[in-house]
């Protein structure tokens, strides 16, 4: 993560503006999401929150550079997003996003290699660097395999993390896990974060999740998705002024008729 990006300076990381994601096939068109905006600036840990087919992951493929917007532009740092590439890595809600035959330090290395940025020693200090961060110091000769569902998403999260991306993009990375290991690993991303400072984008459906992991929770209407508003978290479900608790706020937002609250509360 570069250190200067956005900090400080007026110019989002990534600028997603007016966005409408669709899917065509066999002569059916499906609107993912319909003029969706937003900005990200470095640091932010930003959750994209919504009923399911709100098209959370769509937006999410589309900043990855897999799915490419109908209307509107996604920009890092001002250049068009038109392609996947190692500034955008993701990790997704699936286990099996490891390479079976090579070890969890051979996986990271072979990210880091693959990337023509980092090659033999450099890459394995890097690697196991990444995996100790992680806790996971003592497994680095083991294959995906002989790893826990949340031990494998331990190394997807250390291998997009080695790459140095902008931006680390997670599709519901924990929704697979077990409650309790849900929250450690909601723990650890967090402690992740404030001691290095990059920048997320996190989909969930889960509101205490997104109260959880994010510093911002930008809130979708149902199918086709688009924003109905923006709140602020500190971790907490705390309770506002109002009275309300911010789980309540985002509950009434998301599934009100009228507009959600377009100022961070
Ligand atoms: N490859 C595809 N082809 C056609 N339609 C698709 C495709 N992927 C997603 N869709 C449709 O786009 C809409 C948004 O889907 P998306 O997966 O982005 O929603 P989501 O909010 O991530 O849902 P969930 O929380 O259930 O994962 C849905 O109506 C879905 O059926």
């Amino acid at each position: 993560m570069k250190p200067d990006a956005g900090a400080g300076s007026s110019a989002p990381l990534l600028a997603v503006q007016r966005v409408t994601l669709r899917y065509v096939s066999e002569g059916r068109t499906v609107t993912a999401t319909e003029n969706v905006s937003f900005d990200i600036r470095q640091g932010d840990r930003l959750v994209l929150l919504g009923p399911s087919g709100c098209g959370k992951s769509s937006l999410l493929k589309a900043i990855g550079g897999y799915l490419w917007p109908e209307s509107g532009s996604i920009r890092l740092r001002g250049t068009p997003v038109r392609a996947p590439g190692p500034d955008r890595m993701m990790v997704f809600q699936e286990f099996d996003q490891l390479l079976p035959w090579k070890t969890v330090l051979g996986n990271v290395v072979f990210a880091l290699e693959s990337s023509g940025r980092w090659h033999g020693q450099a890459a394995r200090a890097r690697a196991a660097q990444a995996i100790a961060s992680v806790k996971l110091g003592d497994f680095g000769d083991a294959y995906p395999h002989m790893l826990s569902g949340g031990m494998k998403q331990r190394v997807a999260i250390a291998r997009g993390m080695a790459m140095e991306p902008e931006i680390l993009l997670m599709d519901e990375p924990f929704a697979a896990l077990d409650a309790l290991t849900r929250v450690a690993m909601q723990d650890e991303l967090l402690q992740l974060c404030n001691e290095t400072r990059f920048t997320v984008v996190f989909v969930t459906h889960s509101i205490q999740e997104a109260i959880r992991i994010g510093s911002r929770i930008l809130l979708l209407s149902p199918h086709p998705g688009r924003v109905k508003g923006e709140v602020t978290s500190d971790g907490k479900d705390r309770v506002h002024p109002s009275g309300q608790r911010l789980s309540e706020i985002i509950h009434e937002s998301l599934f009100a008729t009228a507009p959600g609250p377009q100022e961070a509360v």
